[in-house]
């Protein structure tokens, strides 16, 4: 199985967070809960480690809330101020607020102006996270002149929020870390079979949230205990994902579980354990 990977944005990325990282007090992490370890860029972590910094596990209600305590245990043990977020309803912002005060308090305090930076992987909710911060639609704020040189700073109390939040591209290291990618949305593999995709998925949700399968798509136990070939044609069957000649259409269904799975149909599911990682079906 072969996933693309794109070192040469990456590299940009990398590049571009470098350029306004001295621009920057503090620097918000946004992560997506479902996959807390995946959706972190190991270089942010190293050009940040002098600056203070604020990881957000975003989409909490997508993810398994056993499994999100778990991984706020996890960091806050390895150090890091982390902080469980829900960027679609601000659930937790008084917190994530309060978080920045006392951060910027202890170590920013004089500055009479905080600059605070939302960085992140693509898709993991930065610009959802900054509207909340900033109390307003930022993208809104004023027709940016200049959209290619103009950085402008959302102004909220003492905070500036830098409106043009980093998108960091994800390292992808393995093939494992890729599919978790692409499962949530975050990257779409090129050379990569949405049935291939989904069969990887459908063996984690198998394992792990086996009820999920049987709810949504009316699966006995035994249906689900089945190989993740014969759970995809099942799924196709009782959706009614068929062909003309009455077979299964596989690559409609494994879109609509994939599809089903993103938007949060299946459930509140995670991907990844704070535990040994897990090894793919
Ligand atoms: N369910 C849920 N969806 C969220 C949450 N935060 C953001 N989203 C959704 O995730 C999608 C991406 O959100 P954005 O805020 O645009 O993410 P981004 O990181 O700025 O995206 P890029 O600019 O493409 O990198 C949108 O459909 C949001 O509505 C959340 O906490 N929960």
């Amino acid at each position: 199985m072969e996933i693309q990977w794109y070192p040469g944005h990456m590299a940009k990325a990398k590049r571009e967070l470098k350029a306004i990282l001295p621009l920057l007090d503090i620097i918000i992490e946004v992560t997506d809960a479902r996959i807390p370890k995946s959706s972190r860029n190991p270089d942010l972590i190293s050009l940040t480690k002098n600056k203070p910094r604020l990881l957000l596990l975003n989409k909490v209600d997508l993810a398994d809330p056993v499994a999100t305590d778990q991984w706020v245990n996890y960091y806050r043990l390895s150090g890091e101020r982390v902080i469980p977020f829900n960027a679609r309803t601000g659930e937790q912002l008084a917190a994530l607020e309060d978080l920045i005060n006392q951060v910027g308090r202890e170590t920013l305090a004089p500055k009479p102006i905080w600059r605070l930076g939302v960085v992140g992987v693509p898709n993991c909710g930065k610009s959802s996270v900054l509207n909340r911060l900033a109390g307003r639609s930022a993208a809104q704020v004023g027709e940016r002149p200049g959209v290619t040189r103009g950085r402008q700073w959302v102004k909220r109390g003492k905070w500036e929020i830098l409106d043009t939040p980093g998108m960091l591209w994800p390292k992808i290291g393995d093939v494992e870390t890729g599919l978790k990618l692409a499962w949530v949305g975050t990257i779409k593999p090129e050379n990569l079979d949405p049935e291939e995709l989904v069969l990887n998925l459908l063996g984690w949700l198998q394992e792990n949230y086996p009820v999920a399968l049987q709810s949504n798509y009316g699966l006995t136990p035994p249906e689900v205990a089945g190989e993740p070939y014969s759970v995809l044609q099942v799924i196709g069957k009782r959706r009614g994902c068929l062909r003309r000649g009455g077979e299964v259409d596989l690559r409609r269904t494994a879109e609509l579980i994939g599809y089903d799975f993103r938007q949060g149909k299946l459930g509140a599911i995670t991907l990844e354990t704070t535990s040994a990682s897990h090894v793919l079906p």
